[in-house]
């Protein structure tokens, strides 16, 4: 590392600086250290910082920061250099040009589609471009209105499925919905490993992405009784299963849902619960007094919740499980006014990348998109400031209306559990789960939000204790 950098990266109190980030996954925890592992030079524009937080009592994370010395009433300052416009056009480059740039412990490596590679050679002059300011756990930005750029904030070691999957749809042209596949910056290390930096796709003009859209309707009750759209977006989503399910090759060929897949998604599901639970009595104390009755309920229901996930996972269901979208959610949608198109295909941010790259079954989704709904609705019960009964009714005309056209257009598929009785189970379970990560990434997140899924939560023990 340039040791003048260096010498100025060390004065940076980065512990106090992370605690103000959207993108810090690690809000609930302790810190016990920062090092600055590497600053990697992007020409004279800046540098891409990786920053190795270590905790008291979790895994150490790796995570990248776009960084620029700037004097700023004659001092010299670090600064965003996602903020300036000459290194965002740098980062576009080092894609568009394939640049390869060696730094101290490795190198960074730009990776283009052919089809990007022509556009770059017909694209003249330098495309202005704007950072996103959108509710998101990476960093984005927009250059002009062909090419949007996504810098990933938490890095891992390892092949990113956001990569992968659209590089998949692109170059097999199997499935319209998604921006297409345009590039990627690596960063190669030199004792072996690469981490994905950045990613490239097409800009795909919206009016929103489907939670704004939701929200947006749900406010005004405009519209509440259309379930037009949530059957479009049960369509479209068993058309992305589909065109997943026809994959070839490991890393895309359905797998049978044995044994000992069933015994990981058993331990995984407990690994999440266990996890949220010790991050709630963590953080009990910072949560709204009103909320804190509901959070010690909660905490007494471990067993509980730990004993449906194994009598949920029936040995006897008998569908495969295949790459899935892993985070769907109506914020993973783009609303082009009409269609729809899926967007960021990641996983949950807060799962190790070996079990977000994982073959599942695409019930996950599904139980994804209907708590997504449930969000929305809670949302706006909020905001409001009472329960409202025309809010819970659309939710679940929603939800049915979700349902009933994702299984219509899916039917026969291998990956969809034989009898219906089966695919219930399954996604009681997946919905469960998907409610316990949603604490666990709120609390860690977005602190204020928690009280949502911590009562979807609840809400699933009750009616299904009630049922
Ligand atoms: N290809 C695209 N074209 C236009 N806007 C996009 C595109 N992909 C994402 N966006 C916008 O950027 C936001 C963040 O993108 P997303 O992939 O969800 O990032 P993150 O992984 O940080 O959550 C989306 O909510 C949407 O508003
Ligand atoms: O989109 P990301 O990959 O960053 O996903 C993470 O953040 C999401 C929030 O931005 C979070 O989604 C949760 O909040 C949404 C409303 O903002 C709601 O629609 C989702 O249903 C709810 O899960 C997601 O869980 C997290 O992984």
């Amino acid at each position: 590392m340039n040791p003048a950098w260096a010498a100025a990266l060390s004065r940076v109190s980065f512990a106090e600086h992370l605690q103000g980030c959207r993108w810090f996954g690690g809000k609930a925890q302790s810190l016990s250290g920062v090092e600055v592992l590497e600053a990697i030079s992007v020409g004279d524009a800046g540098c891409l910082v990786l920053l190795r937080v270590e905790y008291t009592e979790a895994t150490a994370e790796t995570y990248l920061l776009p960084m620029r010395l700037a004097w700023v009433d004659g001092a010299e300052v670090w600064t965003d250099a996602l903020e300036d416009e000459k290194f965002r056009a740098a980062l576009l480059e080092i894609i568009l040009e394939e640049r390869r740039l060696c730094s101290a412990t490795g190198e960074l490596v730009g990776i283009c589609s052919a089809a990007f590679k022509t556009q770059a050679k017909e694209m003249a002059e330098q495309l202005p471009s704007r950072v996103l300011s959108v509710e998101q756990s990476n960093s984005s930005v927009l250059y002009g209105d062909r090419f949007f750029l996504k810098l990933y904030r938490r890095l891992e070691v390892g092949g990113n499925p956001d990569v992968e999957l659209l590089r998949y749809f692109t170059e097999r042209n199997s499935f319209e919905h998604v921006p297409g596949y345009g590039g990627a910056i690596e960063f190669q290390g030199a004792e072996g490993g690469t981490r994905v930096l950045a990613l490239l796709v097409t800009n795909v003009p919206n009016a929103g992405t489907a939670w704004t859209t939701t929200l947006r309707r749900l406010e005004r009750k405009n519209g509440m009784g259309e379930s037009g759209p949530a059957r479009l977006l049960g369509e479209r989503t068993a058309q992305m299963h589909l065109a997943l399910a026809a994959g070839d090759g490991p890393e895309f060929t359905a797998e049978a849902f044995d044994d000992s897949y069933r015994e990981s998604l058993r331990r995984m599901m407990a690994e999440t619960t266990q996890r949220m639970m010790r991050l709630l009595e963590l953080r009990m104390a910072d949560l709204p007094r009103q909320i804190q009755a509901e959070a010690a309920r909660l905490l007494r229901h471990e067993d509980e919740i730990l004993q449906r996930y194994a009598s949920l996972i029936d040995p006897e269901v008998g569908a495969t499980r295949i790459r899935i979208h892993g985070d769907y959610h109506l914020g993973q949608v783009l609303d082009t006014e009409g269609d729809f198109v899926i967007i960021d295909f990641e996983g949950e941010p807060a799962r190790p990348l070996h079990e977000r790259r994982m073959k599942h079954s695409p019930l996950r989704d599904v139980a994804g998109m209907l708590r997504s709904f449930d969000y929305a609705a809670y949302t706006v019960i909020a905001k409001q400031g009472g329960e409202d009964a025309g809010v819970l009714e659309w939710t679940e005309r929603m939800s049915e209306a979700f349902l009933d056209a994702y299984l219509r257009t899916a039917h026969g598929a291998a990956f969809l559990p034989e009898s219906e009785m089966q695919m219930r189970k399954l996604l009681d379970a997946c919905l469960l789960e998907k409610a316990v990560y949603e604490v666990c990434y709120e609390l860690n997140n977005r602190p204020d939000w928690a009280v949502i899924p911590l009562r979807g939560v609840l809400r699933i023990l009750d009616e299904s204790s009630a049922g």
